[in-house]
């Protein structure tokens, strides 16, 4: 409640008693109420000032309030789905290394410094803490029935360390990818053929990122299940609907759950329900997919390269039966919106500059199954997409917690401190790029400096980076190719993109697919 609300308030319970006596004398309550308060205001401003003190020297930032830390700033200032200019805001306001504090008093200290983000994201530890998201733990712990742990995602030390070396390591093989790709070459086309339908006679596609939604589930179904799901067909089912509606309302869900007020840690609010009904709605159809998966891999002996990953996953005995259906939820929630994002970004800025397709254009070969040699041979397709990452990364910021002490800008930051590396700011900083805000595939080709190229990390960093960084990146290499094959890119106007947990575009995307 504002001050003078509390004016107000004290104003309204005088009024309240003032009407009819009572017979005991309350007149000192609106009094004791205030004073109760000030105490509560004054122990509170205390003991963040406190926690600042640990921190030798108070790093610049907005200001903190008793209760809300400087979450205040996202009710008022900024929009959540807005963050990522919220945070340009702050690091013009605060320089390249500020301090925000949470409701519960806890240091957050944003980074988008060069050597700063460098030596974080060098930080060798064996196994590293990335802050879990608290709203799928506490659903996750709720229900043991369902869950043996919080996932891969978001579990640590010792137990992250066993998911994650049972759960990944055919997925981030080059093997596996290898053996994927003929597939991958398939479920391609396949896409292409429903981007194809899906055009209007002048080449416009409406809603290009629910099409390519439905690209980002079928392969990863494909990868992690072993088997096609039809999600490409031309009429999407409703099951399909069900999966992307509630991908996306689960990572908007934990979105608000840590930038909006925290209630739901104190009650099932509506904000608690969604993720719920999101988490379940996940887990009900993953679950039948599973079953589907299984009996066509009972009943079939082809496709043995991609059913590698998830019979191995199924027949690992050093895993809980439960561990593993979570890696699959937890592999295929991860994949869909990530992909399409990053597709529909790499198109957007492509398509201003309509040279450098007919580059790519030119170093492909003219047939459609697409083999590694012939995405070696065409390196304007990497150049477009490592400058995609760098200037509109899904992900533009990477979330640790700091294992060893760290001098940031003559500040000590003490080990257990809550980081948030802000690759994607500092990728746009002019220290760091040679004309840093513009999109520049040829920088790739031949380097200007400067080129601080260690800062674009659109999957992580170290030991708990994506793993499903090799797959990603071949696909979108594979579906560059394919549609500068065919099609060039238009699109009228600037992208509309908002913080969505993940930096997406905001939804319905049209862009133009013309023929050449
Ligand atoms: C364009 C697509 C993708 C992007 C940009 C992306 C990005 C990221 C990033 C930034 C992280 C955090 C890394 C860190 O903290 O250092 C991450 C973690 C993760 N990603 Fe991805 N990802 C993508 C697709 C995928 C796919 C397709 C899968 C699964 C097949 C996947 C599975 C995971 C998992 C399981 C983690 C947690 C890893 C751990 O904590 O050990 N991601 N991803």
């Amino acid at each position: 409640m504002s001050l003078p609300g509390v004016f107000l308030f004290s104003h309204y319970v005088e009024s309240f008693w003032s009407t009819s006596p009572p017979l005991l004398d309350w007149s000192c309550v609106p009094t004791l109420v205030l004073a109760v308060i000030a105490v509560v205001v004054a122990v509170t401003a205390l003991l963040t000032r406190t926690s600042d003190a640990k921190h030798s020297c108070r790093l610049p930032g907005p200001q903190p309030l008793p209760f809300l830390g400087t979450r205040w700033l996202f009710w008022s200032r900024y929009k959540m789905n807005k963050l990522h200019e919220a945070y340009a805001d702050m690091f013009k306001r605060y320089g390249p290394v500020f301090m925000e504090t949470t409701p519960g008093g806890v240091a957050v200290v944003s980074i988008a410094e060069r050597t700063a983000l460098e030596a974080v994201l060098r930080s060798p530890a064996k196994k590293p803490y990335r802050p879990p998201t608290e709203i799928v733990q506490m659903y996750r712990r709720s229900r043991p029935d369902r869950y043996a742990s919080t996932g891969l995602v978001n579990e640590q030390g010792e137990k992250w360390y066993h998911l994650r070396r049972n759960l990944t390591t055919d997925l981030t093989s080059p093997h596996t990818m290898q053996n994927f790709l003929p597939q991958l070459n398939t479920i391609s086309d396949d896409f292409l053929e429903l981007l194809n339908t899906s055009r209007q006679s002048d080449g416009t596609v409406y809603a290009f990122e629910q099409l390519t939604n439905r690209m980002g589930l079928e392969s990863v179904c494909g990868l992690m299940l072993g088997s096609r799901l039809g999600f490409l067909e031309r009429w999407m089912s409703g099951r399909a609907m069900a999966l992307a509606a509630a991908v996306k309302n689960h990572f908007r869900a934990q979105r608000d759950s840590y930038y909006g007020a925290p209630l739901w840690k104190f009650a099932p609010t509506a904000l608690y329900k969604t993720f719920v009904k999101s988490e379940e709605t996940i887990h009900a159809i993953v679950s039948e997919l599973m079953e589907e998966a299984k009996s066509k891999t009972t009943g079939m002996a082809q496709d043995e390269a991609i059913q590698e990953i998830f019979l191995k996953i199924l027949e690992n005995p050093a895993l809980d039966m439960r561990d593993k259906k979570a890696a699959i939820i937890d592999f295929i929630t991860a994949g869909i919106e990530t992909l399409a994002n990053s597709l529909v970004f790499l198109l957007y800025l492509l398509s201003g500059r309509p040279d450098w397709q007919r580059q790519i254009n030119s170093e492909l070969p003219p047939y459609t199954m697409l083999c590694s040699e012939d995405l070696a041979g065409a390196p304007s397709v990497r150049a477009a997409i490592n400058e995609a990452f760098r200037l509109l990364p899904t992900a533009p910021f990477l979330a640790r917690l700091l294992d060893s002490p760290m001098t940031i800008g003559g500040h000590k930051i003490p080990p257990g401190t809550f980081v948030l590396a802000h690759t994607a700011a500092a990728c746009r900083r002019e220290e760091n790029f040679w004309r840093a805000e513009e999109y520049l595939p040829e920088r790739w080709i031949k380097v200007q400096e400067p080129h601080a190229y260690s800062l674009v990390a659109p999957f992580g960093r170290g030991r708990r980076m994506c793993p499903g960084k090799r797959f990603v990146e071949l696909e979108l290499h594979l579906l560059l190719a394919k549609i500068m094959q065919k099609w060039r890119v238009e699109f009228d106007g600037e992208l509309d993109v908002q913080f969505d947990f993940l930096l997406s575009a905001k939804s319905p995307v049209t862009l133009r697919l013309v023929e050449w």
